[in-house]
């Protein structure tokens, strides 16, 4: 049986560009993504997704301005883990991003999001979310650099979606 895990993914957006930052260390190390991470037992999901975003790159956002645009579920042969992951985005936030221990922060134009260095997973769905889609998607990894095999479907609305499912 699967062990979920949740994370939360947190995307900043600013005109035509978007916050990414490049993991310095752990899982992922090397890659730019957005900003996220566990979710701790005393926090909501939202609460957990701003605390994240500060810590990782000094940006703050309210937690009820992050907007969840879609749900990521990821799965490695083999492993009996299943990383489930929120994702959400805001162009409300303050603060200049700096670097931390844990990320250096940069804006990318988005047409210039640099595929090449990210989860190889990113490539299938960003383009979704840069159309300002929801969606939902599933990926099982051989490794950290194969995938095995994916889902990706559009979604009309988060609420109806996780209304729809057993637990999270
Ligand atoms: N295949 C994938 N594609 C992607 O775009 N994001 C992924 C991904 N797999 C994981 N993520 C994201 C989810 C989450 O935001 C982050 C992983 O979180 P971390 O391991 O950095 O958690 P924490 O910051 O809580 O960890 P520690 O502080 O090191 O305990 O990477």
């Amino acid at each position: 049986m699967l062990v979920k895990k949740l994370f939360t993914l947190v995307f900043i957006n600013n005109e035509d560009q978007i916050l990414l930052g490049l993991k310095k260390r752990g899982f992922g190390v090397k890659k730019w993504n957005g900003f996220g991470g566990k979710v701790e037992p005393n926090e909501t999901i939202l609460e957990a997704a701003a605390r994240e975003l500060n810590e990782e790159c000094c940006v703050s956002v309210r937690p009820s301005d992050l907007k969840n645009i879609a749900h990521l579920e990821f799965t490695f042969e083999g492993q009996p883990t299943l990383m489930d992951v929120r994702v959400f985005s805001t162009n409300v936030f303050e603060g200049n991003p700096k670097e931390t221990e844990e990320m250096l922060p940069k804006w990318f134009k988005n047409t210039e999001v640099p595929f090449d260095d990210m989860w190889p997973d990113d490539r299938i769905w960003f383009p979704y979310m840069l159309q300002g889609k929801k969606f939902f998607g599933k990926f099982h990894y051989e490794g950290f650099d194969k995938i095995l095999n994916y889902k990706i479907e559009e979604i009309d609305c988060m609420k109806t979606f996780y209304a729809g499912r057993k637990s999270t």
